[in-house]
């Protein structure tokens, strides 16, 4: 059984219930009043009074501003997103398969028309979550992409969000944060299309807003708060552990970070170096990756390996680095998890801002069931048949006796009419 070096005392209870009715009560007022509701939310709550719609003019001021060397920066890490969203693009495909002689099935991969991107705007300027929801949905074909991102203060959205978006591939751009931001999207105001698909992170009011607004629009995944699980062995650098669980803490109080190790000397190395590498972030960064490393830092001391792959299974996190050896046996065993990290060489930080996989991830123990942002968020995969007078004959018995023994007689008079029509009208078999 694993044991806990140090366990996590967690957070009391989220207020999810307030955050939920708050929702609820702020998208049926957009529902009803709008562009109207949309803008008065924005002034009361982000104290947002200027235009709405970005203007080009303002892009291309961002655009002026922005240093150099992080515009080369954008450009590497854009290149890299997009390359990998077109691989996944080029790695699934339509298919066509003559089930039986006369029996034609096939699926096609459809695009949305319209997909909203949500970029977080609170307390980081989140530029890379920009990159990763545009530049994917982008790539998957989608022929619009409306963007939005609260303000971050007089000067609106922050010129270095701006500047990614419009790189990523943004069509419109919306200065809007939280509930707002999302039902602007969905509900296609300020002149933007409806979108067909939600995506992006944000905070609680944004994952709720989403959640709530699923159905006739989709959502890209409900992405909470991130969490991460370094798996290390005697290898491991204790410094760079410690390095790597205090540099994800940075997230905020909401963010778990946990070490599992069979190497009892790692566990306690690294407790011991934590406090002075928290020490090593500014503030306000520091005491946010105290609060997350006291509240949700959690270190489990495992027997061997396969426990330790057990407890990544069981947590299934949304981000999973292995410093340990033998890396290949890692990659083939490990099954739950958003985005595998493998090796000392790489870490988080390159995967959440620049590496080319999505950083968009499954939170909060959704790793279970679904993998992070990908072009197959924007792809619908539809099927069509078709039938000729070959396949009639068996389909249509097959069909009715099924339907007879279900007792829906109306489902089995529409196969035998068909076969009927063959009788009547006897047309030329083509091949
Ligand atoms: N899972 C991932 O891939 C990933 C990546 C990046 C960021 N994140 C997460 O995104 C989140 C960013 O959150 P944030 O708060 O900094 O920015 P945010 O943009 O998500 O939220 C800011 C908005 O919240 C709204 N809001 C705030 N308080 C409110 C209230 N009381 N009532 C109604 N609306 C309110 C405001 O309108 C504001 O514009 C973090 O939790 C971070 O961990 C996740
Ligand atoms: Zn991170």
């Amino acid at each position: 059984m694993p044991r806990l070096l140090k366990s996590a005392p967690g957070l009391p209870p989220e207020a999810t219930a307030e955050i939920a009715d708050t929702v609820q009560i702020m998208l049926a007022r957009l529902r009803t009043d709008r562009e109207e509701a949309a803008t008065d939310y924005a002034a009361r709550l982000d104290r947002w009074e200027g235009p709405v719609v970005v203007p080009r003019a303002v892009i291309e001021a961002a655009k002026a501003s922005v240093d150099p060397t992080l515009m080369d920066a954008l450009h590497y890490a854009h290149d890299n997103i997009r390359a990998f969203a077109r691989a996944q693009r080029a790695s699934i495909h339509d298919v066509e398969i003559e089930l039986r002689p006369g029996l034609t099935a096939g699926q096609r991969l459809i695009p949305v028309t319209c997909a909203g991107a949500y970029v977080p705007g609170g307390r980081y300027a989140h530029i890379a979550s920009a990159l990763m929801t545009i530049a994917t949905a982008r790539a998957a074909g989608v022929q619009h992409v409306t963007a939005v991102a609260p303000p971050r203060g007089a000067e609106g959205i922050a010129p270095e969000v701006l500047v990614a978006m419009n790189l990523a591939g943004a069509d419109t751009i919306l200065c809007l944060g939280g509930v707002q931001g999302v039902a602007a999207m969905a509900l296609g105001l300020f002149g933007t299309p409806e979108a067909d698909v939600l995506c992006g992170p944000g905070n609680a009011y944004v994952a709720e807003a989403k959640r709530q607004l699923f159905g006739p629009v989709g959502i890209d995944m409900v992405a909470g708060p991130t969490d991460v699980l370094i798996l290390a062995d005697s290898s491991a650098d204790p410094a760079m552990v410690a390095l790597d669980l205090a540099g994800q803490a940075e997230h905020g109080v909401t963010s778990p970070c946990w070490l599992a190790t069979d190497h009892e000397p790692l566990a306690r190395a690294v407790l011991a170096l934590m406090p002075g590498t928290l020490d090593r972030l500014p503030e306000p960064n520091r005491s946010a990756a105290r609060a997350a490393w006291d509240a949700m830092g959690e270190v489990i001391l495992c027997a061997d390996r396969d426990e330790m792959a057990e407890v990544a299974d069981t947590y299934a996190p949304e981000h999973l680095h292995v410093q340990a050896r033998d890396l290949g046996w890692w990659r083939d065993r490990l099954r739950a998890y958003g985005s595998l990290f493998l090796g000392e060489e790489t870490t988080v930080a390159f995967g959440d801002k620049a590496a080319g996989p999505n950083h968009v991830l499954p939170t909060g123990r959704a790793a279970r069931h679904t993998g992070g942002l990908s072009v197959h968020k924007f792809l619908k995969c539809v099927t069509w048949q078709q039938v000729d007078d070959r396949a009639l004959g068996d389909l249509a018995q097959a069909t009715a006796t099924i339907s007879r023994a279900e007792g829906m007689v109306g489902h089995a008079l529409t196969a035998e009419a068909r076969i009927d029509t063959v009788t009547r009208h006897p047309r030329a078999v083509n091949h």
